[in-house]
């Protein structure tokens, strides 16, 4: 069967990489989860005092050490996931903390950290079989991907699934910085010069409010059996 490249784009916690991973596993194809290399930049600039005290970045510094940041994935072999590392270093759980996605909305606005990261991104998928979540692969990144999928679903809904996530975890949560942290992002991401959030027109919507896990794992299989038959 010839290979596609699948984009999936959406907002904030909607279970965009869920989807993408289940699809990537079922159907034997690399999954690619670029939220992670946003956050990998972000915890770099972290770990690098590159924010000063009222989290203003310093551009000039962040533009100048941009070579320097390496960005990877390793395969968990008990997950079969991939994972994000930082100059060789697995740093998967350090880049979903709530310092991290606080910042990382302003990263991903820098027009030289989206130039670095896309052509990353390209090089991982130029051999298709790929399946990469994020905010622009539909519409910057693979703008000819042959499926595309914008994901939705109401704030309220996002943020009570991160909660949950976290609790489940053992992870000290608060729902309203949660859905704060949610809202902020959605609409830095929205409103950003270079390739803000926005559903490609060739893009299927759908909005996974209402769905259960399995139902929303069957109806992306169903959608790339239509597009590998066509
Ligand atoms: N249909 C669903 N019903 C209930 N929980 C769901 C559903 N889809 C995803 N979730 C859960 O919601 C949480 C967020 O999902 P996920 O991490 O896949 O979202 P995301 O869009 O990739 O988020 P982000 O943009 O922050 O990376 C996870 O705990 C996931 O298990
Ligand atoms: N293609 C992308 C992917 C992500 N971002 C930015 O990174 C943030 C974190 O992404 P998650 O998927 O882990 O939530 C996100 O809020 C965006 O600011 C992006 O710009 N482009």
């Amino acid at each position: 069967m010839k290979k596609i490249t699948i984009a999936i784009d959406g907002f904030s916690s909607c279970g965009k990489s869920t989807m993408a991973k289940d699809l990537a596993r079922e159907v034997g194809y690399i999954y690619v989860d670029t939220g992670a290399m946003y956050r990998c930049v972000t915890l770099y600039a972290l770990h690098n005092g590159l924010f000063d005290k009222d989290n203003n970045i310093d551009i000039a510094e962040l533009e100048k050490r941009m070579p320097q940041i390496v960005l990877s994935f390793s395969l968990n072999n008990t997950t079969g996931m991939p994972e994000a590392c930082l100059n060789g270093e697995n740093v998967e759980l350090d880049i979903r903390s709530m310092e991290v996605s606080k910042r990382v909305s302003h990263i991903a606005a820098l027009p030289f950290v989206r130039r670095a990261l896309v052509e990353q991104q390209r090089r991982m998928g130029k051999e298709k079989g790929i399946v990469m979540d994020g905010r622009d692969i539909g519409t910057t990144v693979f703008p000819d991907a042959e499926l595309k999928i914008y994901v939705t679903a109401n704030a309220r809904v996002r943020a009570q699934r991160r909660y949950d996530e976290l609790k489940a975890k053992g992870i000290e949560a608060d729902f309203e910085s949660i859905l704060h942290n949610v809202e902020e992002r959605d609409y830095i991401d929205s409103h950003r010069e270079v390739s803000p959030l926005t559903k490609a027109a060739d893009a299927i919507e759908l909005d996974n409010s209402r769905m259960t896990l399995s139902e929303q794992k069957q109806w992306l299989l169903d959608r790339f059996h239509e597009a590998t038959e066509q």
